[in-house]
């Protein structure tokens, strides 16, 4: 018995480098919240959460998972094995349900503690990794096509990133087709372009912009249409020649159980936040490789913490064959890790440190925290973001 002595949790905003525009929300600032669990022995693990505009994305906000990590988590993890992770979250899942971008920071700080004192990565931990590095997307998001092209070219120059993803939705399909196909054009066979349409469309609009897309060039559309509309994901994905993903409509084992056997995509995009935790990603993606479903490793737009967790999973998979879009520390200005995560070459090394592989700069990280004593920064908090 190792049991856990105490748990913290805190907010820390942090500017992204420009506007990141979404159908459902522009990020100006993403907020991550940090969970710090400390073990008898003396060792802390450190989990993260982070969501997208607040409430606009998933159903849990940022204020929300600290509310239920210091309400309802705290009791249970007070006094718990520390050693056990696996009954540890066992019992949080009889009393709390849902709750799945919390559970997954308090999964992490858990596996984080456990690999520090085995001495071995989360990913050996979670049967063992396939590979060292990971192919990283970037998404063009800044809401200008000529701004776009040239972000994609630097990019492409400082060979940082050859997989592009565009966000599209909030115009009408004929722009946004034109807005895809123009960035296309500019970069050709050096790169991949990709869309997310975050479920904006509608079912119609959908198989008339999937064909435009198309001719187009684009080589993959991810959520075309709401996450509870499976049977149109499953009529675009079997009338589609472009792979459609699944994102929203997957949060956890089950539902990727239920796109799986109703052939509701060809591609799955695997998030440990929506999940519900690092075993419960690697569960979706089994899932989806015994349906034959190809994988992608999504993200929440996680700073270092939560990106690390996601590359341990990710290199555990067989089978990766759409890559993965772990950037989400390139978007803020501000690293919060003592050792920032490598990328280069297209990829981002997976850490091969005990635990996560990587920890918090305390220092520079408190001055980011939200309930920071200097106020200049917060005061805008409002503006976080701003609606779609
Ligand atoms: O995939 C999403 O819907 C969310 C996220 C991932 C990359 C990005 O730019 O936004
Ligand atoms: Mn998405």
């Amino acid at each position: 018995m190792l049991a856990i002595q105490s748990v913290d949790t805190f907010l820390v905003d942090l500017p992204t480098i420009r506007p990141h525009v979404l159908s459902m929300a522009t990020m100006m600032r993403q907020t991550a919240v940090f969970i710090r669990v400390q073990c008898a022995d003396g060792i802390i693990g450190t989990g993260e959460a982070t969501t997208i505009g607040g409430l606009a994305y998933g159903p849990e906000s940022p204020e929300g998972i600290k509310l239920a990590i210091d309400t309802y988590f705290t009791p249970l993890l007070l006094n718990a094995d520390a050693s056990r992770p696996a009954l540890v979250m066992e019992t949080l899942g009889k009393s709390i349900s849902g709750n799945h971008f919390a559970k997954c920071a308090v999964e992490t700080a858990l596996l984080d503690a456990m690999g520090q004192r085995l001495g071995l990565p989360i990913s050996e931990l979670l049967g063992g990794r396939r590979r060292e590095s990971l192919p990283v997307a970037w998404t063009l998001a800044s809401g200008d096509t000529a701004k776009d092209i040239a972000e994609a070219e630097h990019m492409l120059d400082i060979r940082r990133h050859n997989i592009f993803k565009l966000k599209i939705g909030k115009r009408s399909v004929e722009d946004d087709v034109a807005h895809v196909a123009a960035i296309k054009k500019a970069l050709g066979d050096r790169a991949s372009v990709r869309v997310d349409v975050n479920q904006a469309w509608d079912e119609a609009s959908a198989s008339r912009g999937i064909a435009m897309l198309q001719d187009a060039g684009c080589d993959l559309v991810e959520q075309p249409v709401a996450a509870h509309a499976r049977g149109a994901m499953a009529r675009l994905a079997q009338s589609a020649i472009i792979p459609i993903m699944a994102d929203e409509a997957l949060n956890g084992p089950e539902s990727a159980f239920d796109y799986a056997a109703s052939a509701a995509a060809d591609v799955f995009a695997v998030k440990i936040m929506q999940s519900g935790g690092l075993h419960a990603a690697c569960k979706v993606g089994a899932i989806a490789d015994a349906a034959g479903i190809g994988l992608y490793g999504g993200t929440m737009l996680e700073v270092g913490i939560a990106t690390a967790a996601s590359a341990h999973v990710f290199a555990t998979f067989p089978k990766l064959a759409f890559q993965t879009e772990l950037f989400g520390p390139l978007l803020v200005t501000e690293e919060v890790l003592a050792e920032p995560l490598q990328y280069a070459d297209f990829s981002v090394k997976v850490p091969d440190g005990p635990g996560l592989g990587v920890a918090l700069d305390m220092d520079r990280v408190a001055f980011f925290r939200r309930d920071a004593e200097r106020k200049s920064f917060h005061d805008g908090a409002s503006a976080q973001f701003t609606g779609g």
